[in-house]
């Protein structure tokens, strides 16, 4: 068995360098236009978890940020920009950023490797981020299940109005439904609670939040916003069978595997716009997965027989 010659190995022209930027800039024009006339979505809130700004670098999380608050500008009410990261010197660097480009408001998660000891530590994170862009509406991100802290939202609220005179409210994707509610019966008429777990809308409706923010609104969006509707006028019947129908898709959706990637394929195809493959660890969705829960989304949604009632214009 001959031993195999010695190679040379040739370096990578670049190779310390990183490639060309991999974020798809001129999709977010087109799919500001899906949203809005499409979905009926009239706010945004990026470079959150759909958005994957924990696997971006600060400067994609820039020139994302500067895309969307400029084609949105006329088009969308708001675009918040999510900023945290896990280092708090990056997290304060997008904060300022975002108030440089007018952005309507920030939110932070907590940091989640070296992760806050208690709802006094993480109050004092977030009072450094917003001390670097203190005329922007602050909103503290609570998305225990990935971050894995899950402070008491309500013990975390009391009094921040103290130390971040720009405390606007919360951004909820927890499931406690008491700490909801708490949050929501202490704070004052100009903050705001929105809810982040759009299967359970309407129970977090009840208790009283003031909108929502989440990932399948980016194709279910329309047929949310007349799920509010109904709960607004007092017609539970329509607005729970709304509520179920979102609740059959994303039960079918995780016995087949959801994660952002199945989410970011869903947006490519419902939308018809090439979003592009999300980045690893998250991993592209399987073509037969996405065909699979792209059926079911036909089928209940698009069915005239099952939605003639509140199919979206
Ligand atoms: C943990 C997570 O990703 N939660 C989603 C939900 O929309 C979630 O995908 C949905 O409720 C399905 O479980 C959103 O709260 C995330 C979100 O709004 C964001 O992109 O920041």
């Amino acid at each position: 068995n001959p031993c195999p010659k010695k190679q040379v190995i040739t370096r990578d022209p670049l190779p310390l360098k990183l490639k060309p930027i991999e974020i798809n800039l001129s999709v977010i024009g087109p799919y500001i236009d899906y949203l809005k006339e499409k979905q009926g979505v009239n706010n945004v809130f990026v470079n959150g978890t759909t958005g994957e700004s924990m696997s971006l670098s600060v400067e994609e999380r820039k020139l994302l940020a500067e895309e969307w608050c400029r084609k949105a500008k006329g088009k969308m009410d708001q675009v918040i920009v999510h900023v945290g990261c896990l280092s708090l010197k990056d997290t304060q660097e997008l904060a300022h950023h975002a108030a440089q480009i007018e952005a309507d408001g920030i939110a932070v998660i907590a940091p989640s490797f070296f992760k806050p000891s208690s709802a006094d530590v993480l109050r004092t994170f977030l009072q450094e981020v917003a001390s670097t862009a203190p005329t922007l509406p602050f909103y503290y991100y609570h998305v225990p299940s990935v971050t894995g802290v899950n402070v008491n939202v309500r013990e975390l609220i009391e009094g921040i109005e103290k130390v971040i005179p720009s405390f606007r409210g919360v951004k909820f994707s927890g499931s406690d439904l008491m700490d909801l509610g708490q949050c929501i019966s202490y704070i004052p008429p100009h903050w705001s609670v929105l809810y982040g777990i759009d299967e359970q809308l309407l129970g977090a409706l009840v208790m009283g939040v003031h909108g929502a923010v989440g990932s399948t609104y980016n194709y279910v969006g329309c047929h949310v916003n007349k799920l509010i509707s109904a709960f607004e006028t007092g017609d539970l019947v329509q607005a729970r069978t709304i509520q179920f129908k979102i609740q059959e898709l994303v039960s079918f959706a995780i016995k087949l595997g959801f994660d952002v990637g199945v989410n970011k394929q869903l947006m490519n195809e419902l939308s018809g716009l090439d979003l592009g493959p999300p980045r690893l660890p998250v991993m592209t969705c399987p073509a037969a997965r996405a065909l699979a829960i792209k059926q079911k989304y036909d089928n209940d949604y698009f069915d005239s027989r099952l939605v003639t009632d509140y199919f979206c214009d």
